[in-house]
């Protein structure tokens, strides 16, 4: 007697119904008997049911609501998932991850992933684990490098997630507890560590962008790695807002380091430090890890407040786990300590103050007697003269082009701004390069010589906009426009040239071409980077003129607008010469461009650069190799940001359009970054900024769910008589579509 299937099959009243197939038509419509429901029996094409053996209930019951596909049904359904855990949703080959901010039992164990090894998409709940073992797949089937692209806005899971597909990755394909694994997998909490920092809208947010390669050989084992990084956010180093705080690292330093270290560095407490003292001063800690600390090494806000609480961050606990990451990846005890050195060196460098020299006729500045320690510690630990230092920040060289000999150089003193922007200016440089230097060094102890593929993951910040938007947003949105583009290009334009191809009869679904707005910032010669370079090139660049260029070279451009024409009232008081707004994909953001210039130029003035090139500590000269760039002696040299950071997006373009790509929007539930609270209005908005609601439209009239010729033939094969389950499955589709059109013709 033939076995009867139990299968869930789609009611629009009941949701999912649980039923055995009693029999089955040409045309593939299945007559089914419900387990338990009122109806007495039901039909439903095969190609709709799910198979019990492969679900459960809890897989479908919310899945009724996605018969019509929109934005609203969308978000019901991710509403109705997340309310009972389930984080992960498909849309087509899309996941949706929304951040549950608590920790889901088992939903990323050892046993997890061995479940999800080797499954089609569908078969198994949707996951990370799921489209980290489809691009393994492609990889091997289609013999082409696999890229991920998770993107969201901060807070919203994209380095957790992130994380997750390294150790699906490593863990399955790697050998067994391998070192080349391990070093991937460490190369996380050092980089967090330099890199991350606890902002108002995520305790541990990534201040760069990364893409991290995950390389195979010709029999598909981890053999190597690669981390690209972008855009290390550098104002940080020197400013925080009143409740954030600087780079993890200075923290694990002061709460974390053993005490021999802590005293040979001179490093104390949050307090003490003018690079810390003006944010947030707490530590996070455990209670365990609190009762460690003593009061000198607690700031006030510490001691009265407490520490702070974050599952993920421990800054005592972290200081270990960074050590051994980074002694794991091979870096000896003395190149640990010369990164330590580096790091305290920029906390004293910070400590350096400024007053006006009352001595100096033309109005310099002079190093305030009470941080002449600071100095002397900075200089010992840069391994600098302090004499030179001091010289180097209250003063720079320059060439005179007027008067006495053309050609000579001068002295010029400083004011007390430009001695303090001096000073942060090497900071910056210095923690910047020390933060490159890593990367590089994490990526030469994880070589690939032997790769055949890799599997890319890019975990970058999704679409910003705030009140006040600088240098950072417009690059990070410039990044994301050419994301969208991409996004368009393989989501929406390849489907409906496969439709086309096809000839399958679905509506054309217009989605805006950004290229436009892509031109407007990066287009050579007229470009807003461009612009904004040939303005730092002048010899008194000035904000305003080279805003007044952007209006006047891009007037009448759909995409750029002046402020006082925004909707917004903050933006409105902005005047003409103070900024522009631009109308992204995701919406008009309105760019204040006061620190345009600055930001742009990651050069060091003359007296700086040669101060660290001449430096006798080795480890600080190699951080500073010298550029040809600089050798006209006396002139502050140029080194554009734009530009970089335009080039290397152009390079990582080209990277993720020569590999198959997949997709992962993540969401962040609301903005106190609490578990179960689900704020629809930005949850909806989160949509529509990654293209979620273009890709809906596409889905409802197009064909999102493809099936392999070997499932729809499994589907079939056991009701078939002999003749037709003798068929190759993909003659066996066609015949099957050929009988089904004729079916059709004949009623
Ligand atoms: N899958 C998850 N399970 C449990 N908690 C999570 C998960 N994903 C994220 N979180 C929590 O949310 C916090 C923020 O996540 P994450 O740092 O990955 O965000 P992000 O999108 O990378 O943000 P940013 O752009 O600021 O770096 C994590 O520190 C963690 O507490």
């Amino acid at each position: 007697m033939m076995e009867r299937q139990k299968v869930w099959v789609p009611d629009p009243v009941e949701g999912f119904i649980l039923g055995t197939i009693q029999d089955i038509g040409h045309d593939g419509e299945a007559t089914i008997l419900p387990v338990e429901s009122k109806h007495s029996r039901l039909t439903c094409n095969l190609e709709r049911v799910y198979y019990a053996e492969q679900h459960d209930k809890t897989d479908f019951d919310d899945n009724c609501a996605l018969m019509y596909l929109n934005p609203a049904t969308l978000l019901n359904n991710i509403r109705t998932r997340y309310d009972k855990d389930k984080i992960y949703t498909y849309v087509a080959n899309i996941l949706i991850a929304v951040n549950p901010y608590f920790e889901i039992r088992d939903l990323y164990s050892s046993m997890t992933i061995k479940s999800y090894q080797g499954k089609s998409l569908g078969v198994m709940p949707p996951h990370v684990f799921a489209i980290a073992d489809k691009s393994f797949r492609d990889m091997k089937v289609l013999k082409q490098s696999q890229s991920i692209i998770v993107s969201g806005e901060s807070g919203a899971g994209k380095t957790e997630s992130t994380k997750y597909l390294l150790r699906y990755l490593c863990e399955l394909w790697g050998t067994t507890a391998g070192p080349i694994e391990q070093k991937i997998l460490d190369a996380n909490p050092v980089m967090e560590a330099f890199g991350n920092a606890k902002t108002t809208r995520n305790n541990n947010s990534s201040r760069f962008g990364k893409f991290m390669e995950v390389h195979f050989d010709n029999r598909y084992q981890v053999v190597g790695g690669f981390i690209s990084h972008y855009l290390l956010e550098k104002s940080r180093i020197c400013r925080q807002s009143e409740h954030e705080r600087n780079y993890h690292v200075f923290y694990l330093l002061c709460a974390g380091a053993p005490e021999s270290l802590r005293e040979q560095l001179n490093i104390t407490k949050p307090d003490d430090f003018h690079y810390l003292n003006h944010g947030c001063t707490q530590y996070f800690t455990t209670n365990a890890t609190e009762k460690q600390l003593n009061n000198s090494q607690k700031s006030q806000n510490h001691l009265s407040k407490g520490g702070l609480r974050d599952t993920m961050l421990d800054d005592v606990e972290d200081f270990k786990n960074m050590d051994t990451a980074l002694n794991r990846l091979g870096l000896s005890d003395s190149e640990r300590l010369n990164i330590y050195t580096m790091v305290a060196a920029v906390l004293h460098l910070g400590n350096v103050a400024f007053e006006d020299n009352p001595e100096d006729t033309k109005g310099g500045c002079k190093v305030c007697a009470n941080s002449e320690k600071s100095l002397s510690i900075a200089a010992k630990l840069m391994g600098v003269d302090p004499g030179e230092l001091r010289q180097a920040l209250v003063s720079r060289v320059m060439q005179s082009s007027r008067g006495g000999l053309k050609g000579t150089v001068i002295m010029v003193p400083l004011k007390v701004y430009e001695a303090n922007n001096a000073r942060d200016a090497l900071a910056k440089a210095v923690y910047s390069n020390l933060f490159d230097h890593i990367v590089q060094r994490i990526n030469k102890s994880i070589p690939f010589k032997a790769s055949s593929y890799y599997i890319g993951v890019l975990d970058i910040a999704g679409f910003e906009y705030f009140t006040v938007n600088s240098f950072e947003q417009f690059c990070i949105n410039y990044c994301n426009e050419k994301l969208q583009q991409f996004f368009n290009e393989r989501i929406l334009k390849d489907e409906q040239d496969l439709y086309q191809r096809e000839a399958l009869q679905v509506p054309k679904i217009d989605f805006r071409d950004n290229q436009d707005c892509i031109d407007l910032i990066e287009c050579k010669g007229t470009g807003i980077f461009s612009i904004l370079d040939e303005e730092s090139k002048l010899p008194k660049p000035s904000p305003e003129h080279f805003t007044m260029e952007v209006h006047q070279k891009w007037a009448g451009h759909f995409r750029l607008a002046l402020p006082r024409t925004s909707r917004l009232k903050a933006h409105r008081d902005t005047r003409d010469n103070e900024g522009f707004m631009i109308r992204h994909f995701a919406g008009a953001v309105c760019y204040r461009t006061g620190e345009f210039i600055e930001k742009n130029n990651d050069a060091l003035h003359a007296s700086l650069e040669s101060l660290v090139q001449e430096s006798r500590n080795p480890f600080l000269q190699s951080l500073f190799p010298s550029s040809n760039m600089s050798q006209q002696k006396g002139k502050l040299t140029f080194s554009s940001v734009g530009s970089k950071f335009k080039t290397q997006l152009g390079e990582l373009m080209d990277k993720l359009k020569s590999t198959g790509t997949n997709f992962i929007r993540c969401i962040k539930p609301n903005q106190k970054m609490v578990d179960h609270q689900f704020e629809g209005g930005s949850i909806l908005s989160q949509l529509e900024c990654s293209g979620m609601t273009s890709v809906m439209e596409l889905m409802q009239n197009g064909f999102p769910s493809r099936v392999q010729f070997a499932d729809l033939y499994k589907m079939y094969h056991k009701f078939l008589p002999p003749k037709l389950a003798s068929l190759e499955p993909r003659v066996f589709c066609k015949v099957r579509q050929i009988v089904y059109k004729e079916l059709i013709c004949i009623n």
